[in-house]
């Protein structure tokens, strides 16, 4: 199946707090979109890739992937949220007709390309296939810091990326959402099953936590290290 990979870092990494954005920031010495890109680039099932980055950014990025001879990756500018520049990035990818679409967060560097061809392999109309997380933890329901609830956590998993779909489907989501005035989707897998169909988990089977704090780029680094990359 035709599939294009559509890489959003539009955001501006304000919990991180850094004055560029944590995008941009290097791990083990590239920087972290340049990582999510390369995670696609490398691999055989991917035909074409856009980039979504963070208007004020953008030249910068372009910039970084000409140096580095990734020119064949459409940088398109984010929205105001993430839901906006993922249906930003859709857009962009129609003109190219891709059958699936695989959406990460620039912000998961650590994404084991190897689970590509296995999230091909369960993609069909009708279902969308997310990677995701066994939580090993406790989770509580809280309202003004107290524990109101304790939720079974065997049927808890924590979302992550990428999420993947036919790409007719969840352009029909992100377009129905927007009709609707629904802009506060916090992923897309959330749009697609209100709209379209169902959604498949697989686990994660490498570390792919978002980074989204200073201490997360430190565990990012410690794990390369530790795997030597
Ligand atoms: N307007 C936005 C907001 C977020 N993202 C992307 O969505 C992913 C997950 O978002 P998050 O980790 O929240 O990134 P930021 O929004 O940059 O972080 P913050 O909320 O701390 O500002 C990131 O790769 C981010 O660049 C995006 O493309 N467009
Ligand atoms: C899409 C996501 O990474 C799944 O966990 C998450 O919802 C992104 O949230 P953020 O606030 O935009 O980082």
């Amino acid at each position: 199946m035709r599939t294009a990979a559509l890489i959003v870092a539009g955001g501006e990494g304000k919990r991180f707090g850094s004055p560029l954005p944590k995008q941009f920031l290097k791990l083990a010495g590239k920087e972290i979109f340049i990582r999510s890109v390369e995670i696609f680039r490398h691999s055989a099932s991917i035909s074409k890739i856009v980039l979504v980055m963070h208007p004020n950014w953008l030249e910068k990025a372009v910039k970084i992937l000409s140096d580095l001879g990734l020119k064949d990756v459409e940088v398109v500018p984010g929205g105001s949220n993430r839901q906006r520049s993922v249906y930003n990035g859709l857009v962009a990818l129609r003109k190219y007709n891709p059958e699936v679409v695989m959406i990460h967060d620039a912000a998961r560097p650590l994404f084991d390309k190897g689970q590509i061809v296995e999230i091909l392999g369960l993609i069909k109309r009708g279902t969308g296939v997310v990677v995701a997380e066994k939580l090993v933890d406790t989770l509580y329901f809280v309202e003004n810091n107290y524990v109101i609830d304790i939720p079974d956590r065997t049927k808890l998993w924590k979302a992550q990326t990428p999420q993947c779909f036919i790409f007719e489907e969840i352009l029909e989501a992100h377009t129905r959402a927007k009709e609707d005035s629904l802009n506060n989707a916090t992923d897309d897998a959330s749009l697609y099953m209100k709209y379209v169909g169902r959604i498949k988990l697989i686990d994660s089977n490498s570390p792919n936590f978002k980074i989204t704090s200073p201490s997360d780029l430190h565990l990012a680094e410690c794990y390369l290290k530790s795997v030597n990359q």
